[in-house]
């Protein structure tokens, strides 16, 4: 086992990736460019609250305001507590001249406590409705946008992002921000006391704290651009830490004794981000060390200042001792304000990556055409459609022109990746043609929203989702907003040849499926499939696409299944996808594809009789029957 991390220089995994480079460029920005983007995130941080709770957020803001004030009465009271106790005279006399300015001192720190646990308390109930909104709208604009961009590596990286730490920034940009007004409120207080006390000392203090803010911005910029440049590192390493935890991957981990493969990679991984990690962490602390030590310098020139404004007779004492005190406020109000500017800094580039997220997923939105489609057609015609996944230089479908009509039973059929699946979602409306129209009784698909045409369309997927629901919800979810009795579930379970299993299982309908939970149950791949076609049954629309429903499934079972779905194609569509051409004899339309292109078209007998594709593929798969049987 490795135990310590190779030191290498080389380190290509941590280039930034060429979809980043954006992203990079404002990571790289200098001190003064950061200090102009303060107001523009400090804008953010508002509407961010404002859009979650107004009433909260003017409330936090007055408290703080308040706060602050009383906070500036308590400082310039020092002067009171000071000239009173080194005025002449004795000491009782001294004493009680200063009594009235210590009270005034004592009721501003209480007043100032109270308004500041008020500001806290409100800020608490703040954070929550931040963070809710940022993420329900991060998952709004996801579910929203077109399902190929999920096919686009760069919008996943963006995504991964997003979620990872952009939603958390949405709220720790807006807690920044008002720790950096609470900072720079106490910081106006103290240092317009010091302007009043003497002019000079004001400058002083502002010079002592500008090398710490520097350190923190640099700092905060470090390490910004490492994770930047570790995301598909780690996005790879999640990845397989999961895949070695995994459940279903656990078998086939063992049976291939990828143990020792997998883990040398995920060690690899681990090496290259420990070793970008230390070398940060090295640069951060000399930048922290260098920032400290410069501050420490101008902090002892002001007090140096000070004391020869003292010597020279160009300060009183009282003043003098008010302003050290004011002074060290100020500086650990500076150093705050230093400290919540890298923050608000590093969080705002977090939360940049949120909004370029947001930004992406609403220029991949669907299309929000008004247009309602009708729940069913007569008519469904392709006009020379072509469909090419994100980045691909082939097209997956090749202008493809077919009509299909209502009480049909179609099949699609072609060898592996000839583009089926594809055409399977763009029927569905999943997928929206690069070029070419799809229609329904003569209006273009495009006319009508995405949603409202899917309302017509049931889907079985090839690897169909596992929902972590019980086996009745996993059905109705087939048209959720439907009130279902038992007796329709039942109805589709058995059209889908699932109730039979389903009633084995410890709480029948009622079970949940999933082994993640206590109690939970799992299936085998023929039941989850099972479990689809009944979903697909229940949704009870005009078109059905059924993408290898019956791939996992035993020779009755696919039997039953193909003569249910025959039945179901009176006065609907029904669309099969197989590589079983036994299956697909008594289509009525069969549609041969090949490298995208449909090659042939017709019923089975004209097929055959036409010697192409199709009559070879089934002699084939005869050939091979009869061979075995
Ligand atoms: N998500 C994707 N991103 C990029 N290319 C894809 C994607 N899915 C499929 N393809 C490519 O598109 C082409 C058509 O794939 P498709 O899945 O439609 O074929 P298919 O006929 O359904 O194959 P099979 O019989 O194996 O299911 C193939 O070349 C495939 O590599």
């Amino acid at each position: 086992m490795t135990t310590a991390v190779d030191e290498r220089d080389d380190e290509p995994e941590l280039e930034v990736p060429y979809w980043l480079k954006s992203s990079a460029e404002a990571a790289s920005a200098g001190f003064w460019r950061m200090l102009r983007r303060l107001p523009r995130l400090l804008a953010q941080a508002w509407r961010l609250a404002w859009e979650s709770s107004p009433r909260i957020t003017l409330a936090v803001v007055l408290l703080q305001l308040a706060g602050g004030a009383v906070g500036a009465i308590g400082l310039v009271s020092v002067v009171g507590v000071l000239d009173g106790l080194l005025a002449e005279g004795p000491t009782p006399e001294r004493v009680r001249a200063a009594i009235p300015s210590v009270l005034i001192f004592a009721a501003a720190s209480a007043v100032r406590t109270l308004l500041s646990s008020a500001a806290t308390a409100a800020h608490g109930r703040l954070s929550p409705l931040v963070s809710r909104a940022a993420e329900l709208r991060l998952l709004e604009l996801t579910t929203r946008a077109d399902l190929a961009v999920f096919d686009d590596a760069a919008w996943r990286d963006t995504m991964y992002r997003a979620r990872d730490r952009g939603t958390f920034a949405s709220q720790s940009l807006v807690d920044q921000a008002i720790e950096l007004g609470t900072n720079v409120i106490a910081l106006v207080a103290a240092g317009g006391v010091l302007a009043v006390l003497h002019p000079v000392l004001l400058p002083l203090l502002v010079l002592a704290v500008v090398p710490t803010a520097w350190a923190a911005v640099r700092s905060a910029r470090l390490d910004y651009r490492q994770r930047l440049r570790l995301t598909s590192l780690y996005r790879r390493r999640y990845m397989l830490s999961d895949l070695l935890a995994d459940r279903d991957a656990a078998p086939e981990l063992r049976a291939f004794t990828l143990r020792e493969f997998l883990l040398a990679e995920v060690r690899r991984l681990l090496d290259t981000e420990t070793r970008a990690h230390i070398r940060v962490m090295e640069r951060q602390v000399w930048t922290t060390l260098a920032g400290t030590a410069l501050g420490a310098a101008a902090t002892g020139l002001t007090y140096a200042v000070m004391i020869w404004l003292l010597m020279t007779g160009r300060m009183e004492l009282a003043v003098g001792g008010a302003a050290a005190y004011a002074i060290g406020t100020g500086i650990g109000a500076l150093s705050q304000v230093a400290f919540t500017i890298r923050h608000l800094y590093e969080e705002g580039l977090y939360f940049a990556d949120y909004q370029a997220f947001c930004a992406l997923a609403r220029q991949h939105a669907e299309p929000d055409t008004a247009g309602t489609a009708p729940r069913t057609f007569e008519e469904m015609r392709l006009d020379r459609v072509s469909f090419r996944y994100p980045g691909a230089e082939k097209l997956a479908v090749d202008g493809v022109s077919l009509t299909l009509r209502r009480g049909q039973t179609v099949a699609l059929v072609g060898e592996n990746g000839s583009g089926k699946s594809t055409l399977a979602k763009i029927l569905a409306g999943l997928y929206r043609p690069e070029s070419g129209t799809v229609s329904w009784d003569g209006v273009v698909l495009d006319d009508y929203r995405p949603d409202s045409v899917r309302e017509g369309v049931a889907v079985v997927m090839q690897e169909p989702t596992h929902w972590p629901l019980t086996a009745r919800d996993n059905i109705t979810i087939g048209r959720y907003d439907r009130a279902a009795g038992q007796d329709d579930v039942e109805h589709a379970a058995r059209a889908g040849d699932a109730h039979d299993f389903i009633v084995e299982l410890p709480r029948k309908y009622e079970t949940l499926l999933s082994r993640h939970f206590t109690d939970g149950a799992d299936l085998s791949g023929g039941q989850w499939q099972r479990l689809a076609v009944s979903r697909a049954f229940f949704r009870d629309a005009a078109l059905l696409i059924c993408d290898e429903p019956t791939a996992n499934l035993d020779a009755r079972a696919e039997h039953d299944v193909y003569q249910r779905l025959r039945e179901l194609a009176e006065g609907r569509t029904v669309v099969l996808i197989t590589h079983h051409l036994a299956s697909v004899r008594t289509a009525d339309l069969i549609l041969v594809f090949d490298h995208g292109a449909l090659a042939e078209q017709g019923d089975h007998d004209t097929l055959m009789a036409r010697g192409g594709l199709y009559a070879e593929l089934f002699t084939l798969q005869a050939e091979a029957y009869s061979r075995s049987s």
